[in-house]
């Protein structure tokens, strides 16, 4: 928000946040294959009144939403801008070249909407997994602490500086978007025009899916392919077995195919990067315990169905791994304080209310 909108959202319980999380999970779910009528195959369907089609009449109430909160947050970048008020943002840029870039209002409110949709939970849902595997995987975890400790030390947070120094927990997202693709069948592209791909003839208009989890799950190519191990992406450049010809693989792999291409890859591998340094740096990450003091092993295979289907929540024990975690987080916090302020021009009362009181204690 704060990137695309110049507006941070300080709580889960932020207008903005609730309001798309809202629409982002009917989003999503209407979205999955098979979960409404194939209108695309039997376009008949089309004419069925929307009093007796459920999906038109969810179709429509998400459009409403969407609209609604997408073309608030130009608004309120424009009402900014009048005020003199720019912060950076990009939504700021798009704005006052929209001239130049021949963008039409419609263009403008969907391109900071489907920007906020691709950005959110796709990056949350790789660092739940990121989670649920250390969790179940403590032999990956000291590897990735030890790593970061010899590198970082314990006296600062790690930092993109810090990231060629650390090809252990590069791996280990690297293993995570494997095994858990985010987006496991990506986004249904289609051909425009007739192909032979490999002595198949497909003709134009076909749906075309990407089966990244297939791909990334076949024994042919990974050893051992259900098993979490970041080290196979120490020992070749994607993780494939040794003699698996490198030549058709690449690693942007989890961000799609084609001119469609996640565009937000670059963004995406610097926060993954980031939020899992400063994980790893500060925090142990165990399973939770029965009555007795037993671990539950984590469920690695219950996650939600849908277009991007994230772990399901899940309960473990996450514990600071030395005293001085908080001190640091806190020092830190209070340097970030001058960063934050300029995305917290006109946020609601309850909001600034929450600012003000976490860092009255600083
Ligand atoms: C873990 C992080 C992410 C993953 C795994 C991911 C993955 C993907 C995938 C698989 C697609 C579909 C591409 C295709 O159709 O071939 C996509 C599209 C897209 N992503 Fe990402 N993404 C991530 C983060 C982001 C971020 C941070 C942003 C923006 C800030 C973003 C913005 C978009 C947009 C706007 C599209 C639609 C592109 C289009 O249809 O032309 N994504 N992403």
């Amino acid at each position: 928000m704060s990137v695309l909108y110049g507006k941070r959202c300080p709580r889960y319980e932020s207008h903005e946040a609730t309001a798309f999380y809202e629409v982002n999970h009917l989003w999503n779910s209407i979205l999955e294959p098979g979960a409404h009528p194939p209108v695309d195959l039997l376009p008949f369907l089309k004419y069925i009144p929307e009093k007796w089609a459920t999906w038109k009449q969810l179709a429509r109430s998400i459009r409403r939403k969407q609209r609604d909160l997408y073309f608030g947050l130009v608004a309120e970048t424009e009402k900014r801008m009048k005020m003199g008020e720019e912060n950076g943002s990009y939504m700021e840029q798009v704005l006052s070249r929209q001239e130049e870039l021949r963008l039409d209002r419609e263009m403008i409110g969907y391109l900071g909407g489907t920007l906020l949709e691709g950005g959110s939970e796709t990056s949350a849902s790789l660092l739940h997994s990121l989670v649920l595997f250390l969790v179940a995987s403590p032999e990956s975890q000291r590897k990735a602490q030890e790593e970061i400790d010899r590198v970082v030390g314990r006296e600062r947070l790690p930092g993109l500086e810090d990231s060629d120094e650390l090809p252990y927990i590069q791996a280990l997202i690297k293993e995570t978007h494997r095994i858990r693709p985010v987006a496991p069948l990506q986004v249904p592209h289609a051909t425009t025009t007739n192909e032979k791909f490999r002595g198949f003839v497909i003709p134009g208009g076909t749906t075309i899916f990407v089966n990244t989890y297939g791909i990334y799950h076949d024994p042919d190519t990974f050893e051992d392919p259900e098993l979490f191990y970041p080290d196979r992406y120490l020992k070749t450049e994607f993780g494939t077995k040794l003699g698996v010809d490198e030549n058709y693989w690449r690693s942007t792999l989890p961000f799609g195919s084609g001119r469609r291409i996640c565009p937000g890859i670059h963004l995406a591998n610097n926060a993954l990067m980031l939020n899992t340094m400063n994980l790893v740096w500060a925090f142990d990450f165990r399973p939770a315990k029965d009555s007795n003091g037993k671990d539950i092993p984590p469920d690695l295979n219950n996650y939600e169905k849908g277009l991007l289907p994230g772990p399901r929540p899940f309960n473990c024990i996450i514990t600071p791994r030395h005293p001085k975690v908080a001190e640091i987080v806190i020092r830190e916090f209070r340097e970030a304080i001058d960063t934050f302020v300029k995305f917290e021009k006109n946020l609601a009362p309850e909001d600034q209310r929450f600012v003000t009181e976490q860092r009255e204690g600083f």
